[in-house]
């Protein structure tokens, strides 16, 4: 047995660990596999060049998956290369490009434990080491194959006194070691599963980053989508807190799939759900979630929070957030985003439509011309210019409505329980009454909060003028059905549009059902205000990103239901996020906990709401397990979580 084949550890100061780590090196350390790389750049300008380059892949495959002895595999591919010593330059350079996110994240894992850990690849040598030790690993701990050169250089085969070029070289080389100790071997080709299977492993995980195999997954102990996801399990140091890809996001109602490709490029599991789940069904999809999504027809119960074992953060797909139970979700410390602003220009557009359309009778024409009548008249045909609008709610979508109404030339009327500031010569009314008592147009654009529920009733109609147009974009349960069409039979009301009801179907599957249907001049859609492809892909833009700056900084600028703090992520720091019930001494606390740790803080910021308090502490110290657990222990702490 060559000497450098008996394995010495050195004193290891670092770690009492007894465990070695065996790592593949192509297509796990780098993201390709190092022979495909050269055949590229050793036949670059060869007319047959692209086959021979795919010809390398597949027989590197082949080997990789079993279905070709390693031997032969490594004999085929050599003979197609053509490659020279003067190709190895290029070859290097171009892996260092090549080396997989993971290991370049965590490269603190191999300074720490480089005593353990040994590289064996049945690559070669030549760009197997450089790139090898650059991540840290020790020159003496890289075993690999070694090519053969003519006299001009050119790279004519394997060194076949290395064990490594063998049939199961692997299995032949670590039986030499004799590795005193446990073996974790983790790789993504079937030779690596090998070294487990002839019992010279405790355990096979299978890396899946770069590629994946089916049959080098079933016989893995664990799969491993990414290097942290390893030292997470082994509870190894790492670069990030938790490891991205076990961060589960659930996305119901057909939200965007833009959003699908931001979670995933983040490195989130992704599960999609496209139309709605009811009360029960969401307690079962949501207890391992960590990221919920909804639009605005998932009802978040205090009942769903319940189940929701994991969740951190909720994201409303929309304007409105009344169907999220905001306040226990600030008890469970489960902060809340939702998109305020993109969807505004969409809900405006189609209310300036309907209001056009229902005063000048365009529906029932319509629907007569449909059936073959002609009915070509001006009477109850009237133009918006001049008429009053009178906007119920003057929010975001109020205000925007009233800037385009009044350049189409109608006089603009407001009502709104907060003093707002109106819009160029827009008028503000004291009382819902007088705006009601002169418009011709009414239209409700006040957010469901529960105080609001039938907000609209018999009472009101009868206030309106005779022969208005009424229109409710906002949310269904604030209008009593009943009275409204009570209203339109008895002609109080010109006519109607409405976007949102009281009961909505779940889905596209389910009928929709209401006293509505059927009624003269009454515009019906199906909650479709903020229903364009613009505003679904802006939403889908916007939330994800408070999401994964929240994730990410403990940002939760624009929160709905957290007190807002909005940090820089600080370089050198380690960041902690303590979400507490709002009493008195817990920063102090926080604060107690450190210094008994000799804890230096660098940063420090607290916000509270009437409910909680979230603060964001950066300290310049590694911390321990220890100053974790008493953080998390401190009286009225409803959530810590450390970033990195
Ligand atoms: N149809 C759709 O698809 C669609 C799309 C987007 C938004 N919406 C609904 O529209 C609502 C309004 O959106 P926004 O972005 O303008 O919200 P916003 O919060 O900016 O404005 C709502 C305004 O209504 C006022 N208000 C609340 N209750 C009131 C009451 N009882 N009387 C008078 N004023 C009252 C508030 O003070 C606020 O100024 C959303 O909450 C959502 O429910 C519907
Ligand atoms: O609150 C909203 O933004 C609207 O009601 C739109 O909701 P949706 O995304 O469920 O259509």
């Amino acid at each position: 047995m060559p000497p450098h084949l008996i394995f010495m550890p050195m004193p290891d100061t670092q770690t009492a660990s007894d465990v070695f780590y065996v790592i593949d090196f192509d297509s796990t350390v780098t993201r390709v596999e190092g022979l495909d790389e050269l055949a590229a750049i050793a036949l670059e300008g060869q007319p047959d060049a692209a086959e021979k380059v795919a010809a390398v892949r597949r027989i590197t495959d082949q080997g990789m998956d079993g279905s070709m002895t390693f031997s032969e595999s490594l004999q085929q591919r050599l003979a197609l290369l053509s490659a020279h010593r003067d190709h190895l330059t290029p070859l290097v350079a171009s892996l260092h490009g090549k080396i997989s996110e993971s290991f370049l994240r965590n490269k603190a894992f191999f300074a720490q434990h480089a005593e353990h850990i040994i590289v064996i690849s049945s690559g070669f040598r030549e760009f197997v080491a450089p790139i090898a030790t650059s991540l840290g690993v020790r020159p003496e701990n890289i075993y690999a194959n070694e090519f053969t050169y003519d006299a001009e250089g050119n790279i004519v085969g394997v060194d076949q006194s290395n064990v490594l070029s063998e049939n199961n070289g692997k299995v032949k080389l670590l039986n030499r070691l004799q590795l005193p100790g446990k073996v974790y071997v983790i790789g993504d080709g079937y030779t690596d599963y090998e070294i487990r299977a002839a019992g010279l492993a405790d355990k096979f995980y299978a890396f899946t980053e770069n590629v994946q195999r089916a049959n080098v997954l079933e016989k893995a102990d664990h799969i491993a989508p990414n290097l942290e996801e390893f030292l997470f399990v082994n509870k190894l140091p790492m670069s990030v807190s938790y490891p991205k890809h076990r961060i589960k996001v659930l996305l119901l109602e057909n939200i965007h799939k833009k959003a699908n490709e931001i979670f995933q490029t983040e490195g989130y599991q992704l599960e999609v759900v496209n139309g709605g789940l009811d009360e029960d069904e969401l307690c079962e999809r949501i207890r391992d979630v960590q990221i919920l999504g909804i639009r605005s027809k998932t009802q978040v119960t205090a009942r769903v929070l319940e189940h929701a074992n994991r969740l951190m953060t909720i994201g409303a797909f929309c304007i409105g957030t009344n169907q999220i139970d905001l306040e226990t979700c600030k008890e469970k410390g489960v902060a809340v985003f939702n998109a305020p602003y993109s969807n505004t220009r969409s809900v405006v557009e189609l209310a300036i439509s309907e209001m056009i359309a229902l005063i000048r009778g365009v529906f029932p024409k319509s629907m007569a011309m449909h059936q073959g009548q002609w009915d070509k008249s001006a009477k109850n045909s009237n133009e918006i210019r001049g008429k009053k609008l009178g906007i119920i709610g003057y929010g975001n979508i109020g205000a925007q409505l009233s800037v385009l109404a009044e350049a189409m030339g109608m006089k603009v009327y407001f009502y709104d329980i907060v003093d707002r500031l109106a819009l160029g010569n827009v008028q503000k009314c004291d009382t819902l009454e007088e705006l009601l008592r002169q418009a011709d147009v009414v239209t409700l654009h006040i957010d469901g909060r529960p105080e609001n529920k039938n907000f609209f009733g018999a009472h009101e109609f009868g206030q309106m003028k005779d022969g208005a147009v009424f229109l409710n974009l906002a949310r269904g349960p604030v209008v009593q059905i009943p009275a409204l069409v009570e209203a339109l039979k008895s002609g109080k009301l010109r006519g109607a549009g409405v976007d949102v009801f009281p009961e909505e179907p779940k889905n596209n599957d389910e009928p929709f059902v209401s006293e509505l249907i059927g009624l003269h001049n009454v515009i019906l859609t199906p909650h479709v205000g903020g229903s364009t492809e613009e505003a679904q892909f802006n939403i889908a833009e916007f939330v994800p990103g408070k999401i994964i700056d929240y994730i990410n900084s403990g940002s939760t600028f624009m929160s709905v239901n957290f007190p807002n703090l909005q940090l820089p992520a600080f370089g050198g720091a380690h960041r902690l996020l303590h979400i507490h019930r709002n009493t008195p001494g817990v920063i102090a606390n926080i604060n107690r906990v450190l210094s008994e740790h000799g804890t230096n803080i660098v940063g420090q910021h607290l916000k509270t709401n009437e409910t909680i308090g979230y603060v964001i502490t950066d300290v310049d110290k590694a911390y321990d397990k220890d100053v974790i657990k008493a953080l998390k222990e401190i009286p009225n702490t409803i959530k810590f979580r450390v970033l990195y």
